[in-house]
């Protein structure tokens, strides 16, 4: 048997990247993303790399998880867990925004513990010269697909020159985002975040996509923003036109009234959000497609079980993304192509990251997908003058946690986070 590999030590870098003026029912995005970039150093000299999310509270138990993990074996993933555990406590720290559904403890505990998952399991391609699809039970594909990621925007930030992409508040601005989007990354699905404007003008938009883009399967996500009557409402109105209806109400009872009446499937990625909440969403059949997060389900690993659980009760699968750089990236591709039953195009921000990254070689897009690296581990190499510059940023950016709201009631004073709204 061949020796462990243990854990040398571990960093935690906060990082910062411009972020465009993304609308949606939490306000909108303020000029920096912020990013945690993990690596875990093992004893023969190899990295493992891991993001996160870089909101104060998060940084804090990410600290105290770092500071746990000498000398774990690289492949003891059970005791990667059980070490967080008994280094974070029962602590529940949820997110300002709320986009990603109700905090809890457990969920708490499986953001911190994702990132060292993900920087393990790259130390373990490291040590077997495997790539991490292969740790997750191999390729079932060679290339991952992903789906356009649509926002209403403003130019500009106030006071800033407006970026490549300009405005979007209405369906022509969003049918020419999308025609962007689509020549440049070669998307073969389109989703729009909504929950902004009154569900008449998004209904709109999405009316303007199916003529501008006919043969493109459509989602709608308004993350919670309407009631279970107007949902019901749009999900006929929308009838034909939609591949699912994402997270139109809060809550798996309201979720499961809307699913009822619903001509097509609704995903979520806001009432499933751990596997405590899959019982009752299978009970009342609140959704019938589920977005795994490997930066809320636990890790890849976790994600791969939870494909498991959506097969087995028949739901579908996909996955959700926010902000994020080209590691997280990586990751959800080896999990995407270790994952048979992976049913719809996957999201992901990376174009609305313009270009910032942390990595040497970021994965590229071609045709919508992005092919899985064979190289060792996640196959990606990170830029150290890159990771410097943006822990920079982070330092002189101000911003230490993510607060849309507050951020679009500095321009409208009035402006009130609502779920529901309509
Ligand atoms: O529900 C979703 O798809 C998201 O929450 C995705 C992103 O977080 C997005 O809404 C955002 O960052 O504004
Ligand atoms: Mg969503």
């Amino acid at each position: 048997m061949t020796a462990a590999l243990g854990v040398a030590r571990v960093t935690v870098t906060p990082i910062a990247f411009p972020d465009p003026p993304l609308l949606n029912s939490a306000g909108i995005h303020q000029p920096w993303a912020l990013r945690a970039v993990v690596q875990v150093h093992a004893a023969d000299g190899s990295v493992g790399l891991g993001e996160t999310y870089g909101d104060a509270p998060h940084l804090e138990l990410l600290g105290r998880a770092a500071a746990a993990l000498r000398g774990l074996d690289v492949f003891d993933l059970n005791g990667l867990r059980e070490r967080v555990a008994a280094a974070v406590g029962v602590v529940d720290a949820p997110d300002r925004h709320g986009l990603t559904g109700p905090s809890s403890a457990a969920k708490t505990l499986a953001r911190v513990v994702s990132p060292f998952e993900v920087a393990l399991l790259d130390l373990q391609g490291h040590a077997t010269g495997r790539p991490v699809v292969d740790l997750l039970g191999g390729r079932v594909r060679d290339r991952v697909p992903f789906s356009g990621y649509l926002f209403y925007k403003w130019a500009a930030h106030p006071g800033a020159e407006p970026d490549a992409y300009g405005e979007a508040l209405d369906p022509a601005g969003i049918v020419d985002q999308a025609r962007r989007m689509v020549q440049r990354y070669g998307f073969r699905s389109l989703k729009l975040k909504g929950g902004v404007f009154a569900p008449d003008e998004e209904i709109a938009a999405v009316r303007a996509l199916r003529a501008a883009f006919p043969e493109h399967p459509l989602r709608l996500d308004p993350n919670c923003a309407w009631t279970v009557e107007t949902s019901i409402r749009v999900a006929a109105e929308t009838d034909g036109l939609l591949e699912y209806l994402e997270d139109p109400t809060p809550g798996l009872a309201g979720m499961a009234e809307v699913a009822a009446k619903a001509p097509m499937p609704l995903a979520t990625n806001m009432c499933v959000v751990e596997f405590g909440d899959l019982p009752e969403a299978v009970a009342r059949d609140s959704v019938q497609v589920v977005l795994s997060d490997h930066h809320y389900w636990g890790g890849l690993t976790e994600s791969a079980r939870l494909a498991t659980i959506c097969r087995t009760w028949g739901l579908g699968l996909s996955m959700h993304s926010n902000s994020h750089l080209g590691i997280s990236l990586a990751a959800m591709v080896h999990l995407g192509a270790a994952t048979p039953n992976l049913t719809y195009d996957v999201d992901t921000h990376t174009p609305w990251q313009l270009g910032a990254d942390v990595l040497a070689d970021p994965l590229a897009f071609d045709g919508g997908a992005v092919a899985v690296p064979d190289a060792p581990g996640l196959g990606v190499t990170l830029d150290p003058d890159a990771l410097a510059r943006m822990h920079a940023d982070y330092l002189a950016c101000g911003i230490r946690e993510r607060d849309d709201t507050g951020y679009l009631r500095r321009f409208q004073p009035g402006y009130e986070k609502k779920r529901p709204r309509w």
